[in-house]
């Protein structure tokens, strides 16, 4: 693996000032785990107040808007979040394309506006069960990155992708890890051909979907699987680092 595993929790929309100590431990803790890098993706009402806290840890945001300041009642956009501490923003994530009705051009629009403030992309894919049951889940993934990749200038240094197929997210039910390192394997070829290999080898692909502290070492032990995208088991600090150990496991094996 090229780079250092990359543990990401996502913590959707939970959390209060009373996470804050869940982060503060995250943090100290992944002082003594430094081959793998920890972040956390708060929701924006907690952004600045972790990134006081973090010493060790990144801090990103879950989504930003596309445009610049202006009337948008309610939306936070790239400059704003990056203002706040973020230097990454999860984009793409199903939850997004489904709650909101996200499309690729939004998605484009929105990871333009985020590499413009700065900011690393995480950029989610994944197909649903349906498309799977198809024997479509590739074609679908692939099709999804491939209307985002060639907005990338300088994806070593801003990019990175999670694979998270729609069913196993939250649900307790993970892919095999056969499936997880081929569809790995067929982005691995995909950011081949748009980047050429030296560029895409510093490019992550995560895995995400009902990792958890008992799971993380398998699936990060996969060679394709450049870390995790975490959801619920991020909200408790002892579940995270439960995975990051797994994570740091996983590099020595
Ligand atoms: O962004 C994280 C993913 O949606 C995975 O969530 P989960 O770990 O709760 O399944």
């Amino acid at each position: 693996m090229a780079e250092r595993p990359y543990i990401v929790g996502n913590w959707k929309m939970n959390g209060t000032r009373a996470m804050l100590s869940e982060a503060r431990a995250i943090d100290r803790a992944a002082q003594r785990y430094m081959k793998v890098e920890v972040a956390v993706a708060p929701p924006y009402t907690l952004i600045h107040a972790v990134h006081k806290e973090a010493e060790q840890i990144g801090i990103g945001a879950q989504d930003c808007h596309s445009g610049a300041e202006g009337a948008h009642t309610g939306d936070i956009n790239a400059s704003m979040v990056a203002d706040a501490g973020a230097k990454f923003v999860i984009l793409g994530h199903s939850e997004r394309r489904q709650d909101h009705a996200e499309t690729d051009e939004l998605i484009n629009a929105k990871i333009e506006s985020a590499l413009e403030a700065g900011l690393r992309v995480i950029l989610c894919c994944g197909e649903s069960l349906e498309t799977r049951d198809a024997g479509e889940a590739e074609s679908f993934v692939l099709g999804q990155l491939r209307a985002a990749l060639p907005i990338f200038q300088d994806p070593a240094d801003r990019l990175t992708i999670a694979y998270e197929p729609i069913w196993a997210i939250g649900t307790g039910r993970t892919a095999t890890v056969e499936d997880i390192a081929a569809m790995h394997r067929a982005i691995r070829a995909l950011l081949d051909e748009t980047f050429g290999e030296d560029v895409s080898a510093k490019v992550r692909i995560l895995y995400g979907g009902s990792v958890k502290p008992d799971n993380a070492r398998e699936i990060l032990a996969v060679p394709e699987v450049g870390g995790a995208l975490v959801g619920g088991a991020s909200l408790s600090a002892e579940n995270f680092l439960g995975i990051v150990v797994g994570a740091s496991e996983a590099e020595e094996v």
